[in-house]
């Protein structure tokens, strides 16, 4: 382990100094763009002012024969729209650290995008070992071109290994900014017998007891993700680091999509991503506080002043931790509201 203060040393002489902070951002929806498609590539600059993130996709869905052609498209589209200027993150996925990809792709980008990407997004993370030796290898590659905001991290949890090392991947390196669900390549990691990107089950259930008179039992569809979802939310939040949910696979059922974001919204999740322009209204939607939910908060805040005490509001006990959670609702919708003039007014602020 490092010493606390050595955490925090940049990792190569003319490297920036490591954020104590992450930069406060939303970052409701994580849109990705196949960014060797130039007819996709063109529509960029019209969907960026619709979302928080713009990610530039270099791993899995991009053929082989166009890595080259993905990463040549992620520079340009750095160039062609000023992300910096609307308040929307750049961010990359890069191939895995085991392909014959990433070196370059890594290289590359911190050399002719380096001070406009946000986050660099690293797949089939399986411990921390793997984040030192991309936080090392950035450190180097911005010392060399002279980059002075580093770049963050995000890690995909996405083999069992990963899941199992998850708190030391958060805590891994201050470029740690979140980790977001791999559901398919963690369902293919496990053995598990499923052939979806995310969601539920319809055969993972459970089911009542038999009824003496023969009547039907009542079964219900159980959370295939809640056990990794919840290991997931809390190593990141214990770390100080934002948990997301991943990809929703089936674009054709926006109901179903909407109820996996709402899940991880509720477990603590900062945002999750939109694979299809279709999927950008349900993010936005459900990781914006709910108004009704953010006005019952703010009375909350309102009936005690210093947070501390008991009151009663409509028939419900408030005391020192619902003052917090109404103040961990009540900061996120100011966040919003502060990028956001749609909800800005919805939320009264
Ligand atoms: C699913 C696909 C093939 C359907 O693409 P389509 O063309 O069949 O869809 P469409 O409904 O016909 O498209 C309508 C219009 O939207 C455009 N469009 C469509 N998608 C986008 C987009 N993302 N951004 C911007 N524009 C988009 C599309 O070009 C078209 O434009 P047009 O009307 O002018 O012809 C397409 O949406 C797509 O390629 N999405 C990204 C897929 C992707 O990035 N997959 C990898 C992430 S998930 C993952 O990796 C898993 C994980 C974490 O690793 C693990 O769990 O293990
Ligand atoms: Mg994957």
């Amino acid at each position: 382990m490092k010493t606390a203060r050595g955490f925090f040393k940049p990792l190569a002489i003319g490297a920036p100094a490591p954020w104590r902070e992450l930069p406060a951002r939303v970052e409701r929806m994580i849109h990705f763009v196949p960014p060797h498609l130039e007819k996709v590539r063109a529509k960029v600059g019209e969907i960026a002012p619709t979302v928080d993130v713009i990610l530039a996709n270099l791993e899995d869905a991009i053929p082989a024969d166009a890595k080259g052609a993905a990463l040549a498209g992620t520079i340009a589209l750095s160039r062609e729209v000023d992300f910096a200027a609307l308040g929307v993150g750049l961010w990359v996925r890069i191939n895995c650290l085991n392909s014959p990809w990433h070196l370059d792709e890594v290289a590359t980008l911190v050399e002719k995008a380096g001070d406009r990407i946000d986050v660099i997004m690293v797949p089939k993370v399986e411990g921390p070992w793997d984040i030192f030796y991309i936080d090392q290898l950035l450190a180097s590659l911005e010392a060399k071109h002279g980059v002075t905001r580093p770049i963050l991290l995000h890690a995909i949890l996405e083999t069992a290994e990963g899941v199992m090392n998850v708190e030391q991947i958060a805590g891994a390196s201050p470029r740690m900014q979140g980790i977001s669900l791999g559901p398919a390549d963690l369902a293919a990691s496990r053995a598990m017998k499923t052939t979806r990107v995310g969601g539920g089950h319809p055969g993972y259930r459970v089911i009542e007891d038999p009824h003496a008179d023969g009547s039907p039992r009542v079964s219900v569809q159980q959370d295939l993700w809640h056990y990794t979802f919840a290991k997931m939310v809390d190593a990141c939040a214990a770390h100080g680091i934002k948990p997301f949910y991943g990809p929703f696979g089936a674009i054709d059922d926006p109901v179903a999509c909407e109820q996996q974001f709402r899940n991880a919204f509720l477990m603590g999740c900062a945002g999750a991503w939109s694979l299809h322009p279709s999927q950008i209204a349900i993010a936005k939607q459900v990781f914006s506080p709910d108004p009704t939910e953010v006005a019952f908060a703010k009375r909350i805040l309102e009936a005690m002043p210093d947070g501390s005490g008991v009151a009663m509001i409509d028939g419900k006990m408030q005391d020192d931790a619902t003052w917090k959670q109404a103040k961990v609702m009540v900061d996120c919708a100011r966040q919003i509201a502060a990028k956001d003039a749609e909800y800005a007014a919805l939320y009264g602020f």
